[in-house]
């Protein structure tokens, strides 16, 4: 990319642009890119909001599309500097089929690739995940890693698989010609849970909490740590990686880097609570209320009812056997990669993410389920 100064000349085009990550880094770009002069959309689901953003100086276009469908992405690719590509299917809870997840995560990403090479557009960022590495199926525990600790990444569910072979893609496509001769310059980021404001599975336990009287009851240790990661932090990382990809393509080209903030570690559930507590929700039990033979048999239950109930509705409880597996093995990093090679540092702070993501449960209050 030309390095024009703040002259407004690149065209971005940011695949899952509408969702809860993408949303962040579409205005986030808008407002902290100033080369920025097309900014293009692209989802499955368009989202109403995008029409306000069409009053900016940065022309917003926006494109209903599917990651699937290599013409399509093609199509919106054209003529792109760059691509930041957090479509997916993000689903632990059983919702969509293994084959589903793997088409739309991989052949999705194979497709964003080809686009990529086709239509010389040079320099690729995939969201990638936490999830590439672990917890892996034997529960072993992850604890402060970083991007070069050595760990048995061993999965089995559909989600992790499709996001380690996908990563795998946008990592080999490194250096690969693209269409006028130039090489393809591709990163993978690698979040930790997301947290922030538009977070559904934040949403699920707040709902889960109004239901059963303001209460949610422990089901995992509070030893147990998860890192997690502010969702604002999460799109500036990207924002950075898009605009230093090409004066430190050497040097960033085919690597990944976790996505990390001052996010304190905590148990899943007790870090839910900062932000639930301060709207009226407890955390019932120092200690998980069941012991875990008996969490593992609900869990199981849980996954023959969705199994039962398919043909009829879809049953997805936030509790069976893999989010219990997950939420019960350590994983957090300390790693300052990010920041050695292109200089990143989070954007907000904790007690600013905290507070942010507390004014949005806030206003879920009073909102309709
Ligand atoms: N939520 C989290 O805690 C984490 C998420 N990630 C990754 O971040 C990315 C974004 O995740 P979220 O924002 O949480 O999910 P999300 O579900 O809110 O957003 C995904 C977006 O992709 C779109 N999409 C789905 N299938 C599509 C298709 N076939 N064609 C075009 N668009 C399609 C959806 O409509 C949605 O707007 C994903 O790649 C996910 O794997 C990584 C680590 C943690
Ligand atoms: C019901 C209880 C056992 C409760 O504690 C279950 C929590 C469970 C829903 C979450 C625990 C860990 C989460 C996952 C983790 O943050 C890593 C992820 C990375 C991604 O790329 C997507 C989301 C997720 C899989 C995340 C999903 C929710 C949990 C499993």
């Amino acid at each position: 990319m030309a390095d024009s100064a703040q002259v407004p000349t690149l065209v971005y085009l940011v695949t899952g642009g509408c969702g809860f990550l993408g949303e962040h880094i579409v205005r986030m770009l808008l407002e902290r890119e100033p080369r920025l002069r097309e900014l293009r959309v692209f989802d499955l689901h368009l989202s109403s909001w995008l029409e306000e953003l069409k009053a900016g100086p940065v022309q917003v276009t926006a494109i209903q599309g599917d990651v699937t469908q290599a013409h399509e992405v093609a199509a919106a690719m054209s003529g792109s500097h760059v691509v930041i590509h957090t479509a997916g299917l993000v689903d632990v809870f059983g919702k969509a089929s293994p084959k589903t997840i793997h088409k739309v995560n991989v052949q999705g990403t194979k497709n964003v690739i080809d686009a990529c090479v086709q239509t010389g557009t040079q320099y690729l960022v995939y969201t990638s995940s936490m999830e590439v590495v672990g917890p892996n199926i034997k529960g072993h525990p992850f604890y402060r890693g970083n991007e070069d600790t050595p760990y048995e990444a061993v999965h089995s569910h559909p989600y992790p698989c499709s996001k380690a072979l996908a990563e795998q893609l946008v990592l080999e496509a490194n250096g690969r010609k693209v269409n006028g001769g130039l090489p393809l310059v591709t990163c993978a980021l690698r979040p930790t849970g997301i947290y922030g404001e538009g977070h559904q599975v934040m949403r699920d336990f707040y709902y889960q909490g109004l239901r059963f009287g303001g209460r949610l009851f422990r089901a995992v240790p509070a030893s147990v740590e998860h890192g997690r990661v502010y969702v604002g932090n999460v799109a500036w990382m990207h924002i950075l990686v898009a605009r230093e990809l090409e004066q430190r393509a050497a040097l960033m080209g085919g690597q990944v880097y976790f996505c990390y903030d001052k996010s304190p570690y905590k148990s899943y559930e007790d870090f839910n609570m900062e932000f639930l507590s301060p709207c009226g929700l407890r955390l019932i039990g120092a200690h998980p209320l069941l012991p875990y033979w008996l969490l593992v048999l609900l869990a199981t239950l849980n996954a023959l009812l969705q199994w039962l109930l398919r043909p009829l509705v879809l049953y997805t409880p936030l509790l069976n056997p893999y989010t219990l597996a997950m939420a019960n093995t350590t994983f957090t990093v300390s790693t300052n990669k990010a920041q050695r090679h292109f200089g990143y540092k989070p954007l907000f702070s904790w007690e600013e993410s905290r507070t942010r993501t507390i004014q949005w449960v806030q206003a879920m209050e009073g909102s309709a389920w």
